[in-house]
């Protein structure tokens, strides 16, 4: 028996809605395999375990962390109870740096059954190689003065090793897909950091001589995922700009609700991560609202990087037969609650075995 050992840290809003959602989910597919189980050890850190406790986590949180195999996150954010920036840097940011979860992996594609808001979204699939332990997102730089003569200053960081990993690591996907990779830049605008992504992508791209490579503006990139998605394979960008990328992926595809990412650890030292695009959702907490495909897509992501992608499939497909019926919530135009879609996976992934 392969035993995977799970921390969950549902966080705040509605990941506490999807998570343990997910959780029955992969119970149920290491049932249909016989061979893997999943032992999940929760963790309570949120905004209210901050309102208790004043941090975010414990001080030895990620000593606790660490010896798991995996992490598997839901939301991190309630703005009523804590600043976003206190609350985010303390749990969730602070998991990626500390952890060198340098890659976030979020591929976006059409789901059967999924209406997309593109009139001709021409079946799209690509994945944002977004990186995500340094650039625009970097504690430093500081707020000085006050009122008329306020400063604030807010650095972004580029070095060399954290711009090239996400590039191998998309020349590396690509190479899997349909060989082409595409830099999102702004060398127009930014003129230190962009200009030298565009180098180092240029050098990067000389190693993989078959991959095809663009690079595009992230202004017009931006209106090319709404225009013509189906023309991206791979695509590699800063932190910020695929954070942003990423939610337009995610509308394109019909629902932020249904985005999966994974955090992930290249270097083998500690646990990735696995946590959807969304975030904690407070318009919609408590209601039975939350679409739990983000997360549980986020679950097959998770069975990828545990060498189990035939099962990962299996578990999109169980997946798709659900939304391809129309068992979808309301964010997707459907009635259904986040349990009853959830049960319909499990079904479907019992069915198929
Ligand atoms: N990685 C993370 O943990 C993230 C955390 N956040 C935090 O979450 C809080 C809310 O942020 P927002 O900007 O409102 O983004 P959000 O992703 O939580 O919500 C944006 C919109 O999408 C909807 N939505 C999101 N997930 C959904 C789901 N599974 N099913 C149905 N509808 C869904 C929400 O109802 C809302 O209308 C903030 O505190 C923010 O900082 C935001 C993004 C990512
Ligand atoms: C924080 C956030 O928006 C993200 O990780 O996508
Ligand atoms: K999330
Ligand atoms: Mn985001």
């Amino acid at each position: 028996m392969k035993c995977i050992n799970i921390a969950s840290i549902p966080g705040d809003g509605i990941g506490r809605e999807v998570v343990p959602q997910a959780e029955r989910v992969l119970k149920a597919v290491a049932e249909v395999h016989g061979g893997l189980d999943f032992q999940f050890r929760s963790f309570p850190w949120s905004c209210e375990y901050y309102l208790e406790h004043g941090v975010m986590m414990p001080e030895d949180g990620l000593e606790q962390l660490k010896p798991h195999d995996a992490i598997f996150l839901g939301a991190v954010g309630n703005q009523h109870l804590v600043p976003d920036h206190i609350s985010l840097w303390g749990l969730l940011i602070q998991i990626r740096r500390e952890f060198e979860q340098s890659i976030n992996m979020r591929p976006a594609k059409q789901l059967a059954g999924i209406q997309s808001p593109l009139l001709n979204p021409k079946d799209f699939d690509l994945v944002v190689i977004r990186e995500n332990s340094e650039g625009e997102y970097s504690s430093i730089g500081g707020r000085i003065h006050q009122n008329e003569d306020e400063v604030a200053i807010q650095n972004a960081v580029f070095t060399r090793k954290g711009t090239e990993r996400p590039m191998r690591y998309a020349f590396e996907l690509a190479a899997k897909r349909r060989g082409h990779v595409t830099s999102a830049t702004k060398s127009n605008g930014i003129v230190y950091s962009m200009p030298f992504w565009d180098q180092v992508f240029e050098e990067v791209s000389q190693e993989y001589p078959s991959i095809k490579t663009d690079s595009q503006h992230i202004d017009a990139l931006a209106a090319f995922f709404v225009t013509k998605p189906a023309a991206f394979d791979v695509i590699v960008a800063s932190n910020l700009f695929g954070d942003i990328l990423t939610d337009i992926g995610a509308a394109i595809m019909g629902s932020i609700g249904i985005a999966p990412a994974a955090n992930i650890n290249v270097n083998g030292k500690y646990p990735s991560m696995f946590e959807p695009v969304h975030g904690s959702a407070p318009d919609i907490v408590g209601k039975g609202l939350a679409n739990p495909i983000g997360q549980i897509w986020t679950a097959k992501m998770m069975l990828d990087h545990f060498g189990e992608a035939e099962l990962g499939t299996y578990l999109l497909d169980a997946i798709e037969s659900v939304t391809a019926k129309g068992i979808v919530t309301a964010d997707l135009g459907g009635s259904y609650s986040t349990e009853d879609v959830t049960n319909a996976i499990i079904e479907e992934v019992k069915r198929k075995s």
